[in-house]
C-alpha cells in the first residue's frame, strides 16, 4: 500500500470512531485531509450530527466547503475527540508536529480536548524522536538573535521558507524556525528549556497528549498510551 493509501486508509477509519452529537478537534495536514473527507461523507450520507473546531484556516476552509459546520473554539466548553496527525512519534506516545505549521492552534485545541488520537503511516514512528525538523513558532521581532542564540545552543536553527523562497507566515502572523536534530534524546528537558525563551510562542513537541495513535499498514495498528 502506498503512502497515499495509507493516509486515506487511517484517515477513513478515524471518521469511523466519531459519534452523533460530538465536538471533533480537526487537526491539520494532508493525512487529516483525508479524515476531513470521510467524516464529511459520514455527515452527509449519514446525517452524522456534530461539531467541528479547527486548527488551521486550511482545515476550516476544506471542512466548511464539505458541510461540516465550524465553531469557534471558544463557543464550546471543550471537545470531544481530535483527530490529528503528527511527523513523528515515539513508543511513549510523545511526538513532533508542526510540519505544516499549525502546532499553536493544534496544541491550544488538544489541550482542550477529553481525546487526542493522531494518525500515522508507519514511516513516523521514531524512537528516540528525530529525523524531521522540531518546528518552533516565533514572534517575528528579533527573529534573527533567537536563530543566534540556537544555534550557540547546538540546535542547528534554520528559519522556514517557503518553495518560493518566501518566509513562512503561520495563521498567527509568527514565524517557523526548524531545529534540526538528528536525535532527540530528553524531549521533555528540550521543551522546557524551549518555552523558557522569550520570543517562543510554541515549540512542536507534543508530550503527554496523545491518548491514541493510530498506525496505517497492511493492517491498522492502535497504540494505546500507556501512562
Ligand atoms: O502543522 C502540521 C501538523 O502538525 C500536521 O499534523 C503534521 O505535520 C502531519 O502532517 P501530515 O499528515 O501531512 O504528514
Amino acid at each position: 500500500m502506498d503512502i497515499v493509501e495509507q493516509k486515506k486508509q487511517v484517515g477513513k477509519y478515524a471518521a469511523s470512531l466519531v459519534e452523533d452529537k460530538m465536538t471533533v478537534g480537526l487537526g491539520t495536514g494532508s493525512t487529516v485531509k483525508f479524515f476531513v473527507d470521510a467524516l464529511a461523507e459520514r455527515v452527509k450520507n449519514e446525517g452524522l450530527d456534530i461539531i467541528g473546531v479547527t486548527t488551521s484556516n486550511r482545515t476550516a476552509e476544506q471542512a466548511t466547503s464539505l458541510g461540516i459546520k465550524i465553531v469557534d473554539l471558544d463557543a464550546v466548553e471543550n471537545i470531544d475527540l481530535t483527530i490529528d496527525g503528527a511527523d513523528r512519534v515515539n513508543q511513549q506516545l510523545d511526538g513532533i508536529k508542526g510540519g505544516g505549521a499549525a502546532l499553536l492552534f493544534e496544541k491550544i485545541v488538544a489541550i482542550n480536548s477529553k481525546q487526542n488520537i493522531w494518525i500515522v503511516d508507519e514511516t513516523k514512528l521514531a524512537d528516540p524522536l528525530g529525523g524531521f525538523p522540531l518546528p518552533v513558532e516565533v514572534v517575528t521581532y528579533g527573529v534573527g538573535h533567537l536563530i543566534e542564540l540556537f544555534a550557540k545552543a547546538d540546535l542547528h536553527p534554520v528559519l522556514r521558507k517557503d518553495a518560493a523562497g518566501e518566509t513562512v507566515v503561520t495563521d498567527n502572523g509568527n514565524y517557523i524556525i526548524d531545529l534540526h536534530l538528528d536525535q532527540i534524546e530528553n524531549p521533555v528537558e528540550l521543551a522546557d528549556w524551549l518555552a523558557q525563551q522569550v520570543g517562543v510562542i510554541e515549540h512542536g513537541l507534543f508530550i503527554n497528549i496523545a491518548n491514541h495513535v493510530i498506525v496505517a499498514g497492511e493492517e491498522i495498528k492502535v497504540l494505546d498510551r500507556k501512562n
